[in-house]
């Protein structure tokens, strides 16, 4: 299969670009595997693929596979790459775009030729959209069997589960240890993002994340999100964050409870190519 394809990265958290609007493109989780595969394939943490809308009052549609090829219902550095994409693509001249994404739309916006913002919709704290089993919602949820150890967490859906930990130093957070056992938890039927956010101020976290399906990556934006609306949501941060992340700094911004987490921070494009082979490795 020849393939054509771009490589993006957010802040570090690095994609694989497809355009579908022409075209169907079918990726069984092998084939996704492979293109993720940083040996045998292209390289990447996610796969973006840009299709055509699916609601009346959308310019594309969007989707995401992790690198282990499972589907995911948000991926927030990858929709600024998403908005880059298509607008250097021809694909459209907006500055401003909607995207279906699984669970409902998407606003991202081109905020000028370097800066991105996305609004990642309302977070969603109940456990049933998380989701996340066995618990009354809660502010924080604690489980006692987690790499033998009890771990306490925050939990939010923003279109994607995350759990988020507050640790002392996101330098010697177990997120190797802790990162995977919760991820795979049973409490998560759909696995889980997890989190590791050290408050440096009320408007400035530093944060790791143990992605799902993906393994630690430098950045990610859901995750920032996650660890910013669970802090305001817990009265410890204001509505303006920075977030700094290994990859690099992003800005969270959350009003008020009914309105859509905004994240805000760069998005680069990085090579063209095309995919010509199909071996597994
Ligand atoms: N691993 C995530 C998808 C990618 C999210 C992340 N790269 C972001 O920037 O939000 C999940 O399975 O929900």
């Amino acid at each position: 299969m020849a393939l054509a394809f771009t490589k993006m990265h957010g802040l570090g958290n690095d994609f694989v670009v497809l355009d579908a609007t022409r075209a169907p493109i079918a990726l069984d989780e092998a084939s996704a595997r492979h293109i993720a595969d940083r040996r045998f394939g292209i390289g990447c943490d996610q796969i973006l693929i840009v299709e055509p809308p699916r609601s009346a009052e959308a310019d594309f549609a969007y989707r995401i596979l992790n690198a282990d090829g499972s589907e995911s219902g948000q991926c927030g550095n990858g929709a600024r790459c998403f908005v880059r994409y298509v607008r250097e693509a021809g694909l459209t001249d907006k500055r401003r775009i909607v995207v279906d994404i699984r669970d409902g739309q998407m606003t991202l916006e081109a905020l000028d030729d370097d800066t991105f913002a996305v609004a990642l919709g309302v977070p969603q704290f109940a456990p049933a959209r998380i989701p996340l089993l066995g618990f009354e919602q809660a502010a924080t949820y604690r489980l006692d069997d987690v790499a033998g150890q009890s771990v306490t967490f925050s939990a939010v859906s923003l279109g994607n589960p995350h759990a988020v930990i507050r640790v002392p130093d996101v330098a010697t957070a177990e997120v190797e240890g802790i990162g995977p056992a919760l991820e795979r938890h049973p409490a998560f039927p759909e696995r889980v993002n997890v989190g590791f956010c050290e408050i440096v101020a009320r408007d400035h976290v530093r944060l790791r994340v143990f992605e799902r399906g993906a393994g630690e990556t430098l950045a990610c934006g859901s995750g920032a999100a996650a660890a910013v609306v669970t802090g305001i949501a817990a009265g410890d941060l204001d509505a303006d964050v920075r977030v700094d992340l290994p990859g690099g700094t992003a800005r969270i911004h959350w009003e008020s409870a009914d309105a859509p987490a905004v994240l805000i921070g760069p998005a680069e494009r990085v090579f063209e190519g095309k995919l010509v082979s199909s071996d597994q490795g």
